[in-house]
């Protein structure tokens, strides 16, 4: 039977209705800092729909774009005035940066408490022990999404494809303290296939089309595609092939409508709770 489809585009859209009803509850605005530099067109993409969603969520929102030849010290001197502002509580520097910068000087520069992109060490830090302060957004997205469609990972083995900070490691760790079984598989894992094919919870997190055929997948498996890959006539795909996939899987998150739209809303989440934890 073919799989169920998850919809994330409207699981977010109810995840929104909420979060604009908590942010008017507060005493004042939460505020986000969004920062850009250079002009990658995916971000740019990505940039325009952030700003559109905190003000469909009642979120004041900035944005600054350098430009791409802008130094590292502009960038660390914005920081430091965003860290010490109090109508802005997220503050989120769009990845990659061009090559001149210090991608790891440029994180740690953000004050962990207004890391929205949970991509600090301290933040990273209290999520791997189980106290998270603020969730990774795609990784935390997928969870929601297994959580609406009464997904429990407990017990099941999960196998995550990929191992980057920002997606795979973080999703191994959301997952296990859920109580799965969790593999990471990589670029190094032998036989792809054979692990994959354990799995009763597949996320594939890579960025190579086509990554995930039929025959890697259990029948009945759920597969979440977290990847956002560019195809020739410039349409978004994931890592999974999803019209053959979709035929074995009992769920599947689409490629755009699925992880995309629900990390959006994470960051909501977050910026949410840096307010709150500011005392908004
Ligand atoms: N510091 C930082 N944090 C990030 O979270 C971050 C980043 N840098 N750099 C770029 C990537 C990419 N990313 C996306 C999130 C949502 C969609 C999204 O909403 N996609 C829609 C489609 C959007 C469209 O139509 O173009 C969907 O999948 O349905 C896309 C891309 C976050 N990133």
């Amino acid at each position: 039977m073919p799989a169920t489809i998850i919809d994330g585009k409207a699981l977010a859209a109810k995840c929104k209705a909420r979060i604009k009803g908590e942010v008017e509850a507060l005493s004042k605005r939460p505020g986000l800092a969004v920062i850009i530099v250079g002009d990658n067109p995916a971000s740019r993409i990505y940039v325009n729909h952030k700003k559109k969603d905190c003000e469909e969520c009642g979120i004041y929102s900035e944005e600054y774009a350098l430009p791409e030849q802008a130094a590292q010290k502009e960038l660390l001197e914005l920081i430091d005035v965003l860290n010490g502002r109090e109508d802005i509580d997220g503050i989120l520097c769009q990845l990659p940066l061009p090559e001149q910068f210090d991608e790891k000087a440029v994180l740690e520069a953000i004050d962990p408490g207004k890391d929205v992109d949970c991509f600090h060490p301290y933040n990273v830090g209290k999520l791997m022990i189980g106290e998270p302060v603020f969730l990774p957004c795609t990784p935390a997205g997928v969870m929601e999404m297994l959580d609406e469609y009464g997904i429990d990972p407990k017990g099941k083995h999960c196998v995550v494809v990929g191992r980057s900070n920002i997606v795979g490691k973080p999703q191994a760790m959301l997952l296990l303290h859920r109580h799965a079984t969790v593999t990471i598989c990589h670029s190094r894992t032998p036989d792809l296939g054979a692990v994959t094919r354990q799995a009763d919870i597949l996320v594939a997190a890579v960025g190579k089309r086509d990554l995930i055929t039929a025959d890697m997948v259990k029948e009945g498996a759920v597969v979440i595609d977290v990847a956002m890959n560019k195809k020739e006539d410039g349409k978004l795909c994931g890592d999974v092939a999803y019209a053959e996939v979709a035929e074995k899987a009992s769920y599947i998150t689409p490629v755009p409508g699925g992880c995309g739209p629900m990390t959006r809303v994470m960051l909501l989440q977050n910026t949410l709770t840096a307010a709150r934890t500011h005392g908004k």
